[in-house]
């Protein structure tokens, strides 16, 4: 986005500071004066650890164009500087301004687990025939979906936008920022529990992207969770007029579902679904919830107007962000599942049934970290993965952290044959590069406040791994 100050004033309903040249161009729009960028609008925001403004004139000298500056964090810099109430809500009126002024196309995107993967596939298939600008990383909530929308080209045809959450009315305010002409529930899992208090709230929270919907639009939702169906029939669901809609899932009481299932184990899967006849269409990632994302995509694709010829062209132009199952294989001969950048219940055992169906060598080891901001049922969720774990397709499962103790020991009682709980990563890596062997497959899942990544580092790095 490039305007002059005048214009970011009265997009964002703020006022030139006295000093302020008005024909001013500025050109991209930070919120962190360490990434600035010349020429552009520096946002500056109070957080738990800083405080933006203290790094205003500093912007201002390294080469950022102008800034926001809140009225009541003192005098502006000298400089081209915009004075509003609050930076937050003027960045997100900024963003709403820019957005309804190029007025793309909107897919908003929502749900406890698949958002970024659902993403990915849905900007894939629509970047076959038209100008798509999507959200980078998982940039998806009050902060992150404004400046996705200000790193937007002026000529982007469809956003496709991530939209997160982890309390009430959170979606609410981005669909604000941002009505979708489609809008995609992926499914209700328990990510966030510990602040929403049950699945029921989940659903009623992702629900809210509805609130924002234009009329006529669309909402393409997960006809498997009765809970969506069951929010939708409530007196405070607010959806728009001629609302229509479009489900998707496993049951063939859906608008699509798979029709053959050719392979969902390996580094690939080939399905077919009821949409799309008998045609086979592949991913490049395993997993029956990725064919279920799949069928999300394909949904908004077709309401676009793609046929089956686009839509297995963008699959198979699909790029996916990382750590979410990616598949890759060591110079030992290792696979490696990296799916460590997240982890809930739902997620957990999605992941757990593409290791038990990959073909192996050699082992099947799941390295399993806790699962964060579960509430009050978080030992119980960790004990029934635990309990869900298949001895005849899982060999070892070594667990990091104080509630994957409960797992480790729920695995033991179900009679894994190999299981170890660590506290420490260190100390699980150790043992990690002793046990694996060429041909085994290592799953790694975890919250992302684990990191788990980082024992995976220690077999993809190669030199640790031990060898027959
Ligand atoms: C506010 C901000 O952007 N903070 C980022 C900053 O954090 P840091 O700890 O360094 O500082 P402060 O937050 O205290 O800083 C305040 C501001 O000061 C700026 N600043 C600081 C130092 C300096 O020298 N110069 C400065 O200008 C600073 O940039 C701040 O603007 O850096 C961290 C490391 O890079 C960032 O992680 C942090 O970003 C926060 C977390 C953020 O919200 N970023 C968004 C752009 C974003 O979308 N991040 C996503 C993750 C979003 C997410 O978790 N989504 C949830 C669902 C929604 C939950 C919702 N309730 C929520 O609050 O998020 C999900 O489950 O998906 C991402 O990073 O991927
Ligand atoms: N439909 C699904 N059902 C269950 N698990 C899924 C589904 N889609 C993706 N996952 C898993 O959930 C995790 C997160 O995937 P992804 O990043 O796509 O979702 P997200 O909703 O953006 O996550 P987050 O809210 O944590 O940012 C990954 O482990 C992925 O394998
Ligand atoms: C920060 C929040 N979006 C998130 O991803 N929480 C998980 C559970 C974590 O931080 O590990």
């Amino acid at each position: 986005m490039t305007k002059t100050i005048e214009q970011i004033a009265a997009m964002c309903g703020g006022v030139p500071s006295p000093g302020a040249q008005l024909d001013a161009a500025v050109s991209g729009v930070v919120t962190d004066s360490r990434k600035l960028s010349p020429g552009c609008l520096f946002v500056p925001l109070a957080g738990e650890r800083f405080d933006g403004h203290d790094y205003g004139a500093a912007a201002l000298a390294e080469g950022a164009g102008g800034l926001l500056w809140q009225r009541d964090k003192g005098p502006a810099p000298e400089g081209n500087a915009v004075l509003v109430e609050d930076t937050l809500a003027a960045l997100q009126r900024l963003a709403s301004a820019y957005l309804k002024e190029t007025a793309p196309r909107v897919v908003g995107i929502t749900g406890s687990n698949g958002k970024t993967t659902t993403k990915d596939m849905v900007t894939a298939l629509l970047a076959t025939r038209y100008r798509v600008h999507k959200t980078q990383g998982n940039f998806n909530n009050h902060i992150g979906l404004p400046l996705t929308i200000l790193s937007m080209p002026e000529d982007t045809e469809i956003a496709v936008l991530e939209m997160g959450m982890s309390a009430r009315g959170e979606i609410a305010l981005l669909t604000q920022i941002a009505p979708p002409d489609v809008a995609v529930i992926t499914n209700i899992g328990e990510s966030h529990l510990l602040q929403l208090g049950s699945r029921l709230e989940i659903a009623r929270a992702k629900l809210e992207i509805a609130e924002g919907l234009k009329p006529g639009g669309l909402l393409i939702l997960n006809g498997d969770e009765p809970l969506l169906a069951q929010v939708m029939s409530e007196p405070g669901f607010a959806g728009p007029k001629e609302m229509q809609t479009v489900r998707f899932g496993m049951d063939e009481a859906n608008d699509d579902y798979p029709t053959g299932l050719l392979q969902t184990d390996g580094a690939t899967s080939m399905f077919t679904c009821r949409t799309l006849g008998d045609r086979t269409l592949t991913l490049p990632l395993p997993g029956m919830h990725n064919v279920i994302n799949a069928l999300a995509a394909i949904a908004v694709a077709r309401h676009f107007g793609l046929d089956g010829a686009a839509i297995t062209e963008g699959f198979g132009a699909l790029k996916l962000t990382g750590m979410r199952i990616e598949v890759t294989k060591t110079a030992a001969g290792v696979t490696l599942l990296n799916d460590a950048y997240n982890a809930s219940p739902t997620s957990m055992r999605a992941a757990l049934e593409v290791l038990q169906g990959m073909k192996a060598g050699g082992s099947r080891i799941a390295v399993l970290g806790d699962m964060l901001e579960l509430g009050e049922r978080e030992i119980e969720f960790h004990r029934e993965i635990g309990a869900g774990a298949d001895p005849e397709r899982i060999d070892a499962i070594l667990t990091c952290g104080p509630l994957s103790r409960h797992l480790a020991e729920a695995a033991r009682e179900r009679g894994i044959r190999e299981v170890h709980a660590f506290e420490d990563k260190e100390e699980l890596g150790d043992l990690l590069v002793r046990l694996v062997r060429p041909g085994d497959v290592v799953l790694f899942k975890a919250s992302r406040g684990m990191r788990l990544e980082e024992v995976l580092r220690r077999l993809q790095d190669g030199p640790e791994t031990a060898h027959n």
